[in-house]
C-alpha cells in the first residue's frame, strides 16, 4: 500500500520513522507547508499532487486544528482515498460528516490516535459496543495535563516550567491552552460519545473548567486530605439524555486514577454486561501516537470493515448525578451553595453540573479553581 502523510511534526515524523520498518506500507509523499527549519523527506509542496496521485490509496492526516485539515480530509475521501487522522480538533465536530463521506465513497476513515494517543481505546469501544450498551466513558485523557499535575505533585515544580517541558517532549498541542483549558479532552469525549453511544452531543453543554490556575498550595491542601488531583473527562448516557464534565477531580490517593503519572492516560468504559473496563497506556508522544496510526493503516490493509451505523442520534443534556465540589475563589460564595469553608476553599453542597455552571456564572471569577470530589470512580 502506498500512502501520503499530511503534516511532518511530532506525529507525522513518528509515522514516517515507524513505517521504515514496514515493507508493505510505503510512504510516497509528505505534504507540509514550506519550513526552512525542517528537513522533510519526500516533501511535496502542493497537496494536489497527493490528491491526484492514483498510486496513493491512503492519506495520514497529522496537521493541527480545523483548517486546512477539514478541506484535505474531505478532498481525499471524495477522491476515494482512505484517511487515517490523529486530529481530534477536526474529527470531533465533523465526525459524522467524515464517516458518511467515507461510507459513500467506500473507503475507511479511521482515527484511533485521536483519543488517548497510543491506547487502542476506539478499537475496544467498538468491540465492547457489539455486546454491551455503554453508559459511561471517563478518565485521564490528556497526557500534557497529567504530566503537569504529576511533576507539580511529585517534584513540586511550577506550572509554567512543566508545561514548557511537556511542549519540548511533543505532548502538548500547538496551542497548549487546548490541553490545560479542557478543549482537547472535550474533543476526545465528543469522539468517544459518537462511537460509544452512536450519539451526537453539544460540547458546550458540558461543565468544562480549566486547570491552569492550580497552585502548589492547592495540591498540598488536597494531599493532606488523602486526595490526588486529576484532570478528568467524563460522559454518561441514560436513554436519549447525557451529561458530562471536564475538570479537576480529587480522587482517592490509592485509586487507579490516582496512580497514573506523567503522560500516561487511563480511560474507562462502563458496559451493561462487562461493567467497568479500564485501558492504560501513553496518551501522548511521538512513538505511541504513531503506533496507533500504523495500527489503523494495518486495519485498512487487512480490509477491516467499518462498525459505525449512521446517522448519529441527537442526545439531550440533562443532569444525571450530583457531587460535592471544592471551589477556590477570591469572590464570596453565597451561603445556600456552601456546606463548609476552609480558608479560601469552599466546599459546596451536592450540586448537579447545571447548578455548578449557574454558580460559576454568578461568581464570574475566571481564575476560580473548581475540583469535584470523586470518592468512587468504579
Ligand atoms: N503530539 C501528540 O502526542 C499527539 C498529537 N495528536 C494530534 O496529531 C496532530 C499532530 O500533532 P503534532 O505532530 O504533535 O503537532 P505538530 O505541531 O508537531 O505537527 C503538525 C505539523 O503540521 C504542519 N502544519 C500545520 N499547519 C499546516 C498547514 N496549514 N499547512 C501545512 N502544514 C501544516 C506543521 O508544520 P510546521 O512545522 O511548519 O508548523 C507541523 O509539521 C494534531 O492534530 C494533534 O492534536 C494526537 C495524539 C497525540
Ligand atoms: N496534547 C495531547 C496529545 C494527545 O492527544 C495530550 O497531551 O494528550
Amino acid at each position: 500500500m502506498k500512502i501520503a502523510i499530511l503534516g511532518y511534526g511530532t506525529v507525522g515524523s513518528g509515522v514516517y520513522e515507524l513505517l521504515e520498518q514496514h515493507s508493505h506500507i510505503q510512504v510516497k509523499k509528505i505534504w507540509n507547508r514550506p519550513n526552512p527549519d525542517k528537513q522533510i523527506p519526500l516533501w511535496c509542496e502542493d497537496f494536489k499532487q497527493i490528491l491526484l496521485d492514483e498510486d496513493i490509496t491512503c492519506v495520514v492526516e497529522t496537521l493541527n486544528g480545523i483548517h486546512p485539515a477539514y478541506e484535505c480530509i474531505t478532498a481525499c475521501l471524495k477522491q476515494g482515498k482512505h484517511v487515517v487522522s490523529a486530529n481530534k480538533a477536526v474529527i470531533a465536530p465533523y465526525y459524522e460528516y467524515f464517516k458518511q463521506l467515507a461510507q459513500d465513497n467506500q473507503v475507511s476513515f479511521l482515527f484511533e490516535a485521536s483519543v488517548a494517543g497510543g491506547i487502542p481505546w476506539i478499537h475496544h469501544l467498538e468491540r465492547a459496543k457489539k455486546a454491551n450498551t455503554i453508559s459511561r466513558c471517563y478518565g485521564i485523557l490528556n497526557g500534557t495535563s497529567n504530566f503537569i499535575l504529576t511533576k507539580m505533585t511529585q517534584e513540586e515544580k511550577n506550572f509554567e516550567q512543566v508545561l514548557t517541558k511537556a511542549q519540548e517532549l511533543g505532548y502538548a498541542e500547538a496551542d497548549p491552552s487546548a490541553d490545560i483549558d479542557g478543549i482537547d479532552i472535550l474533543n476526545k469525549i465528543n469522539i468517544s460519545a459518537s462511537v460509544a453511544f452512536n450519539g451526537k452531543i453539544n460540547p458546550e453543554e458540558l461543565l468544562t473548567c480549566s486547570m491552569r490556575y492550580i497552585s502548589q498550595a492547592d495540591i498540598s491542601y488536597f494531599k493532606q486530605k488523602g486526595f490526588t488531583l486529576k484532570y478528568l473527562g467524563d460522559i454518561q448516557v441514560k436513554g436519549e439524555t447525557y451529561e458530562g464534565s471536564v475538570l479537576l477531580n480529587a480522587v482517592d490517593t490509592h485509586s487507579l486514577e490516582g496512580n497514573v503519572f506523567d503522560q500516561y492516560n487511563l480511560v474507562s468504559l462502563v458496559g451493561s454486561n462487562i461493567g467497568t473496563l479500564k485501558f492504560f497506556g501513553q496518551g501522548a508522544g511521538k512513538k505511541a501516537t504513531a503506533d496507533a496510526i500504523v495500527q489503523n493503516l494495518l486495519d485498512i490493509q487487512e480490509g477491516k470493515k467499518d462498525q459505525q451505523s449512521l446517522p448519529l442520534n441527537q442526545l439531550q443534556y440533562r443532569p444525571l448525578d450530583s457531587h460535592a465540589y471544592v471551589i477556590k475563589s477570591s469572590k464570596k460564595i453565597p451561603e445556600q451553595w456552601i456546606q463548609a469553608k476552609d480558608s479560601h476553599y469552599y466546599q459546596t453542597t451536592y450540586l448537579t453540573t447545571v447548578q455548578v455552571k449557574e454558580l460559576l456564572a454568578y461568581l464570574d471569577d475566571p481564575q476560580a479553581v473548581v475540583v469535584r470530589i470523586m470518592n468512587n470512580l468504579g
